[in-house]
């Protein structure tokens, strides 16, 4: 196949209507959400190879791709798409706008049914969890019971860990990138100035500007003080040393004269055409209030998680430093989870997890392609009584769906096998019990086993279904080859 690192050409966003009321951690109801999103591969027969992309603090569903029209890609596009991190030959990747976003999701610029106008600063505070809350209502829309992977950065790495621990069961593999576990007084010293900027901008007219004014001036201030936390020294020298914008002035006066001084106002200019004011000061807000330790250790904060962890940090990030990835290493460790910690070398700063594409795709895709059996296994699996009978065996078959039966033994420990190829040949030699029928030496894989050994279990026995089981014989679950296929690549 090649090198084929393409992306995922044209794409269209989905919006996910959900009716019903919402109720923020804060108390507070929404009558009805919606969320933007947008789906790059596709979806095996089970849904066991579904990535959710979780966006960092201003970007939205638009993570890879192109929408028609468009000079730029989704802002993630170095990482997803066909053999790239998140390869798209072999996983469904899903990427949404978060609650309380202006990109296609209900927020603060989204119509308040209640009233008929913008909800403005009457839009209810939300937090990392309800922005977690509301994917998880996207991903049972779509069918996903169980998430291959979720990855994210900045803001995106705190929605990865409020997945891992508010649906552990729901998180095989987690990747939290330059992030943090409960931002401390710097990183919401930033936030709040933005805050400022925006709300101080009397054009804000108290988050009520809808259709008459925009607080562009206070909003590119924010950005500028933002931007430049995801930068760091090294990349601004690089960038702009002291490089002036016109030569020698011949006298100095109070206006920009540096080269710096223009990208930055670019920055926050071509910020205020993309983003909602009142947006930045939601999600902003959500990011200061994200803390697995309050009122806790972190260790304790991130108990019951079973997700395997990789958490990537970037050499250069000021903003949410490698000890911050590290602490959230150790406190994963401490609980027994599995945590890798990796780094990305680059002197870009905050922001090289959009950039640095060569250590991205190759970090993560060695993470996720070390798949093991428990990774791609439907569970719980169907079994069915060694005590059944053929029909019955055959009912459970049609009704479920599926052609192979694992059979367990009084102490629900496995005892063989039944296909609905066993069946049919059943019935055409008029068997009648199940035992004539079952495949006692059953081949099984243990949770932990390499997906690439029990692919060579399958095809050296000309099987199409594993049985996952772990030391005592119990069934944890089961792969199939259509399920396998998918990950290890056609
Ligand atoms: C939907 C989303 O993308 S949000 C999530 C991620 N994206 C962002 O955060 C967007 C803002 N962040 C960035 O652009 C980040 O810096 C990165 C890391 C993603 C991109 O970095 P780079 O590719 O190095 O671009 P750079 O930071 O140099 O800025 C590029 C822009 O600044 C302009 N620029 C560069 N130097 C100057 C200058 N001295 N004066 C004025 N403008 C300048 C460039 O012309 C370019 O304009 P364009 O965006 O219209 O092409
Ligand atoms: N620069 C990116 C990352 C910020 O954490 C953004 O604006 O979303």
């Amino acid at each position: 196949m090649g090198n084929r690192k393409g992306t995922v050409g044209s794409i269209k966003k989905g919006i996910f209507s959900s009716p019903g009321d919402f109720v923020t951690e804060g108390g507070r109801v929404l009558p009805g959400i919606e969320i933007a999103y947008e789906v790059y591969g596709q979806m095996n027969a089970d849904k066991s190879n579904a990535v959710l992309i979780c966006h960092p603090l201003t970007a939205d569903a638009h993570a890879a791709g192109w929408h028609d029209g468009d000079k730029k890609p989704g802002w993630w596009d170095i990482a997803i798409g066909p053999g790239k991190a998140f390869d798209t030959d072999k996983f469904c990747v899903i990427s949404s706008n978060v609650l309380g976003g202006c990109s296609g999701s209900t927020g603060p610029s989204s119509l308040n049914k209640n009233t008929g106008r913008e909800w403005g600063p009457d839009f209810p505070v939300v937090t990392i969890k309800d922005m977690v809350r509301a994917q998880k209502l996207l991903l049972e829309h779509i069918g996903v019971k169980c998430l291959f992977a979720v990855a994210g950065g900045s803001m995106g790495g705190m929605q990865v860990l409020e997945w891992a621990v508010s649906y552990p069961d729901m998180v095989k593999k987690a990747i939290a990138i330059a992030t943090t576990a409960s931002p401390g007084p710097q990183q919401i010293a930033f936030n709040a100035i933005g805050r400022k900027a925006v709300t101080d901008d009397p054009d804000w007219k108290g988050g009520r500007y809808y259709g008459e004014t925009f607080p562009a001036k206070g909003l590119s201030l924010a950005r500028m003080i933002g931007h430049t936390t995801y930068l760091s020294p090294e990349s601004m020298v690089d960038k702009f040393g002291r490089e002036t914008l016109l030569g020698e002035k011949a006298e100095p006066d109070l206006l920009p004269d540096f080269q710096v001084e223009s990208y930055l106002d670019y920055q926050g200019g071509s910020f205020t055409k993309r983003f909602d004011a009142n947006s930045y000061l939601y999600i902003t807000k959500a990011v200061d209030l994200f803390d697995l330790s309050k009122n806790k250790t972190l260790t304790e904060g991130l108990s019951g998680v079973r997700a395997r962890f990789l958490v990537i940090a970037i050499t250069s990030d000021w903003l949410y430093p490698p000890s911050e990835s590290k602490e959230i290493v150790s406190a994963l460790l401490e609980n027994g989870a599995k945590a890798d910690y990796a780094e990305i070398r680059s002197h870009y700063g905050h922001d090289a997890f959009l950039i640095e594409g060569g250590q991205l795709n190759y970090i993560i895709a060695r993470f996720l392609s070390q798949i093991c059996s428990k990774d791609v296994m439907s569970a719980p699996a169907i079994t069915i009584s060694e005590k059944a009978t053929i029909k019955e065996a055959s009912a459970v078959l049609i009704k479920k769906r599926i052609n192979h039966l694992p059979v367990t033994d009084p102490s629900e420990r496995i005892s063989g096998i039944v296909t609905s190829w066993d069946i049919a040949k059943a019935v055409a030699c008029g068997l009648e019990r199940l035992e004539e029928i079952i495949t006692s030496d059953v081949i099984c894989t243990g949770p932990e086993e390499p997906i690439e050994k029990a692919a060579e279990k399958m095809s050296k026995n000309s099987i199409s279904a594993l049985p996952v089981v772990d030391r005592t014989g119990k069934i944890l679950g089961i792969i199939t080859s259509e399920g396998l296929s998918r990950l290890i690549g056609r």
